[in-house]
């Protein structure tokens, strides 16, 4: 049996709108073993459980670009990331499909390959490359179509706490609010921010991160679509954190740099919040791993 594991992702980090994301401790599996039906799903929601889950999809996929046959398959998916809540549950399964076909005809493929062929499914690179390769990934689709990503450190001496609301917010709608065009003093604020915050989140500055993490392009807003940004907000900055919305939300992702304000954090969301989900959560280093039971 194959069984891929993937990280949960947390995409933007405030200022990297749509080519910034983050790998976090929070973990998905997926097993792909041989069947005597064609396809068998075990593990996720009814209506997942059909030809067009993703993680078959995905699959299918790279079976077709690896020119070989889609064997029968037993798919059984053990996910621990909330769906459409901003932390990357479609980009687990993308990454889990194409590295268990990559995996079940011996691996031919690269990361860089594998990367090309999720980003094609997702559309964006900034949640696939830090769920295949880990850390802080920086990318872009290049003028030949194909992904160029870096990863950065993060120091680990910042904790993560991801408050997770129990309402979505849709991605397309997070995407239709924002406005088309922005001027060049914006365009000169983000770059500067984005490209300093990458550096402070390898130094572990929590100063500089507070000040770099000020987005202008997407969370003024974003934070309209989530009714308790603000009070969420609050519980961060009174433990001597900070805050950006996790992809497209709901999920707002706390910065801290000691455990015991991500504890003080938990504390206080579980308290106002109880029906949310509240994770203290590390950087992830591997990114999806691979591993035959
Ligand atoms: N366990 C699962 N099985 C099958 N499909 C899933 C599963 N989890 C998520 N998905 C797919 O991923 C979709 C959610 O993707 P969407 O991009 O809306 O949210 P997200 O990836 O959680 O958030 P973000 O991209 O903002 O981080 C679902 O509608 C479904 O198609
Ligand atoms: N970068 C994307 C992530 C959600 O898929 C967005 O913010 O819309």
């Amino acid at each position: 049996m194959i069984r891929i594991k993937v990280p949960a992702t947390s995409a933007n980090i405030g200022v990297g709108f749509d080519c910034m994301g983050l790998a976090v401790s929070l973990y998905s599996n997926v097993d792909f073993e041989p069947s005597k039906k064609k396809l068998e799903i075990y593990g996720c929601p009814e209506e997942f459980r059909n030809e067009n889950n993703l993680v078959y999809k995905a699959f299918v996929n790279t079976c077709d670009f690896l020119n070989e046959p889609v064997p029968n398959v037993r798919i059984t998916i053990e996910n621990n990331i909330p769906v459409a809540r901003g932390l990357g549950s479609s980009a687990f399964c993308i990454v889990a499909g194409i590295k268990g076909a990559n995996d079940w005809f011996d691996a031919p493929l690269s990361n860089d390959e594998i990367l090309d062929l999720a980003t094609n499914m997702e559309g964006h690179p900034d949640n696939v490359s830090p769920a295949i390769y880990g850390k802080l990934g920086v990318s872009f689709i290049d003028e030949n179509k194909d992904v160029q990503t870096v990863h950065f450190n993060v120091n680990p001496s910042l904790r993560f706490v991801t408050m997770i609301p129990n309402y979505e917010v849709s991605t397309d709608k997070a995407r239709e609010i924002l406005p088309t065009e922005m001027s060049y003093s914006e365009a000169i604020y983000q770059v500067g921010h984005a490209v300093a915050l990458s550096k402070a989140m390898e130094l572990g500055n929590l100063k500089l991160i507070r000040e770099c993490i000020i987005d202008k392009m997407h969370e003024p807003y974003r934070s309209k679509l989530i009714p308790d940004y603000e009070n969420a907000k609050n519980i961060c900055e009174k433990a001597n954190g900070t805050m950006y919305i996790s992809g497209s939300g709901s999920t707002m992702m706390a910065i801290v740099d000691n455990e015991k304000n991500a504890e003080k954090i938990v504390e206080n969301t579980k308290k106002d919040f109880p029906d949310w989900k509240v994770y203290h959560l590390n950087v992830d280093t591997k990114g999806a791993i691979s591993e035959v039971i």
